[in-house]
């Protein structure tokens, strides 16, 4: 990465409680204040804090517009929505391939925990992966002058290639 930006970010993001959560009347131990994640031992209340790039508050506090676009309820409020999670970590990837870095972004946690609604999204709430490359085909068409070449490469399994497509921009004079 460029010099002055940092070469690792990493970023917590905590979703909101599903059906089967919320019938079991489970109680968040998560909280979060600014960069810093706090987990909260629910039997004795002692608390734990992690301190990240970026601690992002998805639990609670959204609203659903017209299209079904989860916003922060209040305009103060601290709810991280889609385009704040690519605006702070997508885009740096963007900016920097533009740049002819190489860049990863990957998502860990456990099954349901939210990687897919981060990366690709559902419905409406596009993830980080398709405004990527939303950005990334604007930049392009809008550069007719040049030739460039694009190749989308999808891994299945580790160190195995399932699919490769080129998508060549061959408008140069
Ligand atoms: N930030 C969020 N806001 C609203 N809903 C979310 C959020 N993150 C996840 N969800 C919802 O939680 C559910 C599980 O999320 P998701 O499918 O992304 O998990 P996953 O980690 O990719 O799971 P798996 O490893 O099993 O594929 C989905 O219904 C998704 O819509």
């Amino acid at each position: 990465m460029p010099a002055g930006s940092d070469s690792v970010k990493v970023a917590v993001r905590v979703r909101p409680f599903n059906q089967r959560e919320k019938n079991a009347g489970s109680k968040c131990i998560i909280s979060m204040n600014g960069k810093t994640t706090v987990i909260t031992n629910p039997v004795n209340g002692d608390t734990k804090s992690f301190s990240y790039d970026h601690s992002y508050w998805s639990h609670s506090d959204f609203t659903e517009d017209g299209e079904g676009i989860y916003h922060p309820a209040t305009p103060e409020g601290h709810y991280a929505d889609q385009k704040t999670v690519f605006n702070d970590l997508g885009k740096g990837v963007l900016d920097n391939a533009w740049q002819g870095y190489n860049a990863a972004l990957f998502a860990y946690g456990q099954t349901g925990s939210g990687k897919s609604y981060s990366m690709i999204g559902y419905g409406a709430n596009k993830g980080i992966v398709p405004i990527t490359c939303e950005e990334l085909f604007k930049v392009i068409d809008g550069n007719e002058d040049k030739e460039k070449q694009l190749q989308i490469l999808q891994f299945e399994k580790e160190g195995e290639q399932e699919a490769s497509e080129t998508w060549e921009n061959m408008a140069a004079a």
